[in-house]
């Protein structure tokens, strides 16, 4: 059967042009080229091999993925790839390392926060990777509350140093990835003092290795915090442990872009936004709402060929059974998933849009945006990572027992994503930031000041707190704005009553500790409406190819409808649309429904995924599942003999009653 596409059929019935949507999918021709390219580069290379991973120790993986990336790096200069190209080769080697935080967050941090001089010196090594960062902001008893963090950074005036100290065991750095085996280096968070007064969290890069013999510098105690979550999994990364014991680094080794400390020990303030100090953080939740989309349509790939492949009942007289996509069931769990994995990758392309603008503006002393940025930033990181995690678990559930063998690809998968709900920002502290910015909008209406980016649609509160939902037919939930005015007036009408709410009690804070469940829901609504507004703007554009535009539009009602029908509490006790309009929508759901199915093969090959990259028997590109979950499973080491070992010491004696007769 080897060669054959099972999944051909499904391929002709597809009713637009692949090659067209994967531009589309990849943001543009260019993005697609590279991309291809290089996913194929990594699929050929057999140090990349993955299939295995489960079944080594943590030390073999641990080793196995040093190898990678020092391959990787020796790859990246044979064939002088640039930073894009060098930035997908990683991504499609799909191996969690520390490469990921130096890349991501050590070399940020310091183009962020530090001088130019300080660029100069430590970027020039760090892009060279004769020295490798991380970023050593958690502690064992601080991570969302980043005010609490213990670590003291103390300015000694007699050497023109700082001294790093962890004053309590809570105070140890704890969780930062790259750090517990790897790092020479480190972005180091702590409290910054100087003639003895306490200015709060500074960055400063501190070297934790030698550079001869990576020994730990003497004073610092540093190691990795042990086996994570699945097999594999993210036991390729080191997250580390890091205590300091009155470790002196040079004065100029504080971040100093924003706010300094003199020879003197004079602490001179920044004249931007101390915020601008969480700056890393805000760039990587970009990069990790781009990154969702990656993870659910890799998920929605294999559940979406599996379903196809995989025939359930339905058999007369002997003839074949029902594809099980073919249910009804099956297609309201899975496209929605299909049409949240397209949501995604065009609200991530706006974020980044967003981010680019917010910096430019930043760079031109224009601090106006930020605090949108920070809202949007955080709130459809949270949005994003949540539904992504949730939903790569039903794609398991969608390939039934299958799923849940490690060879699907799901299990490693779900256990490498779902930390995302955590790091970067616990999924709900992200939201209630959020909803503090929608706070002080809603505060602000009718002060004068007219919202505007992704709140704009507040400043139209007189029609949308009391606006009636104009829906008559199924039909009608095809129009943009009908779908969008549902969602801004249940968004704004959920922020309203939380506002008023808090209104009620003389002490705000206390006020708003109380309300944090409805609080963080019309941060919800708010960050939902976001990604349908973008997704519906993102068919505004000009995209061509055969039949392209219509499977975009039917997965945007597709997700629209499919969140208005989950939070249909949400639009129903608001008032914005009534029982009859949300059954219309359903109607109309179901009917996307059938205008996706035969489709849904070709929209999954438009991720343009290699059988290495989903490492996935179940999301094979041709379909051949059955033979290759069989190889699979010879290649256990179980089945490595007939007769497992341990047969004589502890089968042997059960089967022939030995133990009874030795008690009795
Ligand atoms: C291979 C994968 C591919 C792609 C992904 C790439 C990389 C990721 C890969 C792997 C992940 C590995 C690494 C993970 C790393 C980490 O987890 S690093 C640690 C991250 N830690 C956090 O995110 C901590 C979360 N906590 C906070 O951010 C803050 O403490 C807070 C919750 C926001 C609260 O802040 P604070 O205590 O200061 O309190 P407030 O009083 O609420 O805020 C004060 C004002 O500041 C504004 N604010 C807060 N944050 C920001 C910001 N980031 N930018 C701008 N402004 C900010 C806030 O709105 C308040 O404003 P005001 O109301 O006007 O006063
Ligand atoms: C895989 C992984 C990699 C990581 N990599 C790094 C790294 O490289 N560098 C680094 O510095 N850190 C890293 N971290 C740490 C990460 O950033 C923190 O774990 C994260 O910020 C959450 O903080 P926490 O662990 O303190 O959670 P906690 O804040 O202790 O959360 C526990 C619970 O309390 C709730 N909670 C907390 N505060 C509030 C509140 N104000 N209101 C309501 N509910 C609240 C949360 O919702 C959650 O349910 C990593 C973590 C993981 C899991």
């Amino acid at each position: 059967m080897e060669g054959i596409d099972h999944l051909a059929d499904e391929r002709n019935k597809a009713e637009f042009d692949v090659e067209d949507m994967k531009i589309v999918w990849a943001g543009s021709r260019h993005a697609f080229e590279v991309s291809d390219r290089i996913a194929r580069l990594v699929a050929s290379d057999p140090v990349f091999e993955k299939s295995n991973r489960a079944r080594l120790s943590r030390k073999e993986l641990f080793k196995s993925t040093l190898r990678k990336c020092a391959h990787a790096f020796k790859r990246i200069i044979e064939l002088r790839l640039n930073e894009e190209e060098a930035g997908r080769l990683r991504h499609f080697i799909d191996q969690p390392a520390y490469v990921d935080l130096h890349w991501g967050m050590f070399v940020p941090a310091i183009k962020g926060q530090g001088t130019e001089e300080q660029q100069k010196k430590w970027l020039s090594l760090a892009n060279k990777m004769q020295i490798i960062g991380c970023y050593a902001q958690t502690e064992l008893g601080h991570g969302s509350n980043v005010q609490g963090l213990e670590t003291t950074a103390t300015f000694d005036p007699k050497t023109d140093e700082f001294v790093i100290h962890t004053p309590t065991q809570t105070a140890s750095k704890w969780w930062p990835g790259g750090l517990g085996k790897v790092s020479t280096h480190a972005v180091v968070y702590a409290r910054l003092i100087t003639n003895g007064k306490d200015y709060g969290i500074h960055g400063f890069i501190v070297q934790l290795r030698s550079l001869e013999d990576h020994s730990p510098l003497p004073n610092i105690t540093v190691g990795d915090i042990g086996t994570k979550m699945g097999n594999g999994a993210y036991n390729s990364m080191d997250n580390g442990f890091l205590m300091f014991d009155h470790v002196r680094i040079p004065r100029d080794q504080m971040l100093m872009r924003l706010s300094k400390v003199t020879r003197e020990g004079e602490y001179v303030p920044s004249d931007v936004p101390k915020q601008l100090v969480y700056g890393t953080m805000v760039y990587v939740r970009q990069t990790i709402v781009a990154d969702a989309s990656n993870a659910l349509s890799r998920a929605v790939c294999i559940a979406t060929r599996y379903s196809a492949v995989r025939r359930q009942f339905g058999a007369h007289n002997g003839g074949i059974e029902t594809q099980v996509i073919d249910y009804k069931t099956q297609q309201n769990r899975l496209f929605p998933l299909l049409a949240s994995a397209y949501a995604f990758r065009f609200v991530g392309e706006w974020l980044k849009w967003l981010y680019t603008d917010v910096t430019e503006r930043l760079a031109a002393s224009d601090f106006a945006t930020l605090p949108e940025a920070h809202a949007c930033t955080a709130g459809l990181k949270s949005l994003t990572t949540t539904a992504t995690a949730d939903g790569i678990e039903e794609c398991r559930k969608l390939c039934g027992g299958h799923g849940y063998l490690w060879c699907s690809g799901l299990p490693e998968l779900f256990a490498v994503y779902v930390p995302a709900c955590t790091y970067e920002g616990d999924n709900v502290v992200l939201q209630l930031q959020v909803a503090r910015f929608l706070m002080k909008t809603v505060a602000q209406l009718g002060s004068g000041k007219v919202p505007v980016g992704t709140t704009a649609y507040m400043g139209r509160a007189a029609h949308l707190l009391q606006c009636r939902s104009g829906v008559q037919k199924a039909e009608d939930w095809l129009n943009p704005d009908a779908v969008l005015e549902a969602f801004e007036a249940r968004a704004l009408r959920m922020a309203v009553t939380c506002a008023k709410n808090l209104s009620k009690f003389e002490n705000q804070e206390q006020g708003f500790q109380e309300l944090l469940a409805d609080l963080v829901e019309a941060a919800i609504a708010h960050c939902q409406l976001i990604v349908v507004s973008k997704f519906i703007a993102k068919l505004e554009q000009d995209i061509g190819g055969k039949g392209v535009k219509k499977q975009l539009n039917n997965l945007c009602y597709i997700y629209a409808l499919y969140l208005l029908h989950k939070h249909l509490g949400d639009f129903l006790s608001t008032n914005c649309i009534t029982p009859k309009q949300a059954s219309l929508a359903n109607d109309q759901l179901r009917s996307l429904y059938t205008q996706v199915r035969p489709n849904a093969v070709a929209l999954v090959d438009a991720f343009n995924y290699t059988d290495h990259y989903l490492n996935s028997v179940l999301g094979r590109y041709d379909g051949n599942v059955y033979p290759k979950l069989f190889e699979e499973a010879w290649k256990d080491p179980l089945n490595d003999s007939v007769v497992p070992d341990g047969y004589h010491e502890y089968l042997r004696p059960v089967l022939k009653q030995q133990l009874r007769t030795a008690r009795l």
